[in-house]
């Protein structure tokens, strides 16, 4: 894409290279992930997927190569700085608060970006912060099909329900662009399904974007718009899951497996 016509809207990575030591995670591997859309990012154990999700989501340094969210350079930016610029992130492992209920571990996504790094305005926040973060609440327990758990203690729930209370806490958190690392882990196809079809409906109704770190082939088909595919650190391609699919190339990283027949 030339200067003038470059979309820089949404999440765009520029040249990443991340080693350790000897070792290169990432080689030169350049994507974005636009507002408005589902992009994945898939590969092979071991293509350097979480290494290049944690660049993004500001855990690691990269070696070399820049982060750009809407136009802004946030490579130097810690998680925090990054969170406030727009980007909300759920975790594989789901560090939920289980003593908490399901209300109290989404409203707390909210009340982090409301009080940004500073935990004592979330004591002294006044009556309107505290209305605009139960309505943002009840919304996003509503999309998530939670309002029935709200109570309950998130420690008591199955992985398929605690999934959706950590997609629930980012959602509430209103962020423009959604790093999601790994959300069918741990899931049967039915919850993961059910999980994909509220993503895309959030996407469709936020105009948000989503970048979808993955390995359920099923999942990545039925609701990415666009897939980057890497492959020993490399981005080896890049196109609409249809063209993934039948993409030579993408069947030898994946060792011919019937990975990407999903
Ligand atoms: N902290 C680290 N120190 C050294 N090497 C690492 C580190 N993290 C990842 N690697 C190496 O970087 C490469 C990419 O790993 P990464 O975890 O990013 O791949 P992945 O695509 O997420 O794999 P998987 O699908 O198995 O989770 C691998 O060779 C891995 O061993």
């Amino acid at each position: 894409m030339t200067g003038n016509h470059r979309d820089d809207s949404g999440l765009r990575v520029d040249g990443l290279t991340v080693r350790f030591g000897g070792n290169t995670a990432v080689d030169n591997a350049s994507f974005h992930a636009p507002m408005g859309t589902i992009t994945g990012l898939i590969g092979p154990n071991g293509a350097g997927k979480t290494t290049t999700f944690n660049a993004c989501s500001g855990l690691l340094r990269p070696t070399t190569g820049t982060i750009g969210l809407s136009g802004q350079d946030i490579t130097r930016q810690p998680p925090a700085g990054r969170a406030r610029s727009g980007l909300g992130r759920t975790f594989q492992r789901m560090d939920l608060f289980d003593s908490l209920t399901v209300q109290q571990n989404v409203s707390l996504g909210l009340e982090a970006r409301v009080a940004g790094s500073n935990p004592l305005k979330q004591l002294l926040s006044p009556p309107a912060e505290r209305t605009a973060v139960r309505n943002a609440t009840e919304e996003v327990l509503d999309v998530c099909g939670l309002t029935g758990l709200r109570a309950e203690p998130a420690g008591s729930l199955s992985t398929g329900h605690r999934r959706l209370v950590d997609l629930g806490r980012v959602l509430a958190g209103g962020f423009s662009l959604l790093l999601l690392d790994e959300p069918s882990s741990g899931l049967d196809s039915a919850e993961t399904r059910r999980f994909g079809a509220i993503v895309q409906r959030v996407v469709a109704e936020r105009g948000c974007g989503v970048l979808l770190v993955e390995h359920d082939m099923a999942l990545v088909m039925s609701i990415c718009d666009y897939l980057y595919v890497l492959d020993f650190g490399e981005m080896i391609f890049e196109g609409t899951p249809a063209e993934v699919r039948a993409s030579e190339v993408v069947r030898a990283a994946y060792l011919g497996s019937e990975a990407v027949d999903a």
